[in-house]
């Protein structure tokens, strides 16, 4: 491929710039930088071809809420220009920031709703870097055309070490002999403060977090139950309860481990602390909107309820700082704090070094797969689609991306575009009402692309389209 040949791909591109005011069109702005890049791109053969019919350097990243640095590190490699911030913005900042970017990496508390992610133009992929999706309208990014990718594994073993500390921490009134022996007062008290050999866990919810909590407590001697809506392999001794009910009836420490979704909106209210047994203790790091923190109070200061730990709320501040765990964001605040033996932590479940390490790693690397290749592996709102990337002497081969409402002809409309190359490889795969097409076709020539992209923006079930060459 010559010089000449590229500087008319990058105008064919540029049409797609032109056309992209649409949402959902190409999303790239191929710049001078682009050219810059020819010679090395150009003659490096036999190796791994990086498709970019743009700069990396065009490429711009917003990461926020302390993102780790190891992902900082991945997308600089990549040549992207990371924008990051330590906080969460507020809505009007994060709108004015979201409108020309290309990514965005978020963790538990940025809201990517529908109303945020309008203002998106150039957005192609959401980087949640947590297990949580709770916090990104999923399907709305999607009918965008915008895929969505998380860790789902890698702070589990944090938050599950976090409960135990709990556990331990709820049994002998820790935090309470702590404070106030930082207040000068020696309180040497044994009165209902219980080991926990022999005692009975009570997880809600046995995927990554509760099956792990549920290994660690049995080595410290709990007798481990659980609750779940699937049927799931009881690891160890541990047994599954058919009913949310039997296990509160008959658990010591109860421990949540469930997405936010409807059905878990209140999961534990005044109801469901009544069928606990007198004395128990609840321990809540999944999610804020799982227990109805007011009937909590009132469970607690009845005495039916003997401590709580908590790490999540319905409002979370947006950042660090003094004077933001208020009755301003969550109106039972002053009455939770003036409790004994409950435990409030930050949301720092997941927030060790080794997780926020791996998170950074695993997330920017899914990241940059998709920009750079269009791979899908991970998505969590997206058909999981993935080619093997492209060798530098695969001249002339194009790799096209379209994402397209899942409704029937989709596929004869499409290889129809692209009947006259050679189809060397072809992946589609579709999830409720998005699909994906990959294909990689060869003996394309530039003309050829423009038409190719032309061709396929008029089709009626278009989401978005990107060409990588
Ligand atoms: N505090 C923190 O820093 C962190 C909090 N989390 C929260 O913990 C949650 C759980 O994480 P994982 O264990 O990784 O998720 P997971 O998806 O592996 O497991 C969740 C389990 O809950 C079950 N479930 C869903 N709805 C249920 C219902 N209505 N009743 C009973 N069981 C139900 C599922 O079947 C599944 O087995 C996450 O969704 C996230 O919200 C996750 C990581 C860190
Ligand atoms: O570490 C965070 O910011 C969020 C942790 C969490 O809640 C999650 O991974 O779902």
């Amino acid at each position: 491929m010559s010089y000449q040949n590229i500087d008319n791909l990058q105008g064919a591109f540029q049409h797609g710039v032109n056309l992209g005011s649409s949402p959902g069109a190409v999303s790239t702005s191929p710049t001078q930088s682009f050219m810059n890049t020819l010679p090395r791109r150009l003659s490096v053969s036999k190796q791994q071809k990086v498709l970019k019919p743009f700069s990396t350097g065009d490429i711009k990243i917003l990461l926020l809420e302390n993102v780790n640095k190891t992902a900082i590190a991945t997308f600089k490699d990549q040549g992207y220009q990371v924008d990051f911030h330590k906080g969460a913005l507020p809505e009007e900042e994060l709108i004015e920031k979201i409108k020309d970017v290309h990514a965005i990496g978020i963790r538990s508390k940025t809201k990517l709703t529908a109303n945020v992610l309008k203002h998106a133009k150039n957005l192609e992929v959401i980087g949640c870097f947590c297990i949580g999706t709770n916090q990104v309208d999923l399907e709305y990014a999607a009918s965008r055309g915008i895929a969505v990718f998380n860790s789902p594994f890698s702070n589990s073993r944090s938050v599950a070490e976090l409960v135990i500390a709990e556990i331990i921490s709820l049994a002998r009134q820790l935090g309470d002999r702590s404070i106030e022996l930082h207040t000068g007062t020696w309180n040497k008290v044994s009165a209902k403060c219980w080991e926990v050999r022999g005692k009975t866990l009570g997880i809600i919810g046995y995927g990554h977090i509760g099956s792990q909590l549920s290994v660690l407590a049995e080595s410290m001697g709990l007798h481990v139950i659980y609750y779940d809506i699937v049927t799931i392999m009881a690891l160890g001794t541990a047994k599954q309860v058919p009913t949310l009910n039997e296990l509160l009836n008959k658990a010591d420490f109860v421990s949540l481990h469930v997405p936010e979704t409807p059905e878990t909106k209140n999961m534990i209210s005044a109801p469901q602390f009544a069928s606990m047994k007198d004395g128990a203790y609840i321990i809540n790091a999944s999610r804020g909107t799982v227990v109805d923190i007011a009937s909590l109070v009132a469970a607690m200061k009845a005495k039916k309820i003997a401590g709580a730990a908590l790490d999540v709320y319905p409002n979370e501040p947006a950042k660090n700082g003094a004077g933001s765990f208020s009755n301003e964001l969550n109106s039972w605040t002053n009455d939770l704090v003036s409790l004994t033996n409950v435990i409030l932590t930050p949301h720092i479940g997941g927030s060790t070094e080794e997780a926020q390490s791996s998170i950074g790693i695993e997330v920017s690397d899914a990241l940059s797969k998709y920009i750079n290749e269009g791979n899908t592996v991970g998505a969590v709102n997206f058909p999981e689609v993935s080619l093997k990337a492209l060798d530098y002497d695969q001249e002339n081969t194009v790799r096209v991306l379209y994402i397209h409402k899942n409704v029937p002809g989709v596929l004869k409309v499409v290889n129809n575009i692209l009947s006259n190359h050679n189809i060397e490889k072809q992946y589609s795969d579709s999830r409720g009402e998005i699909a994906y097409l990959m294909a990689d076709i060869s003996s394309v020539n530039q003309s050829d692309i423009k038409e190719i992209y032309e061709d396929l923006n008029k089709t009626d079930a278009k989401i978005s389209i990107r060409l990588l060459y």
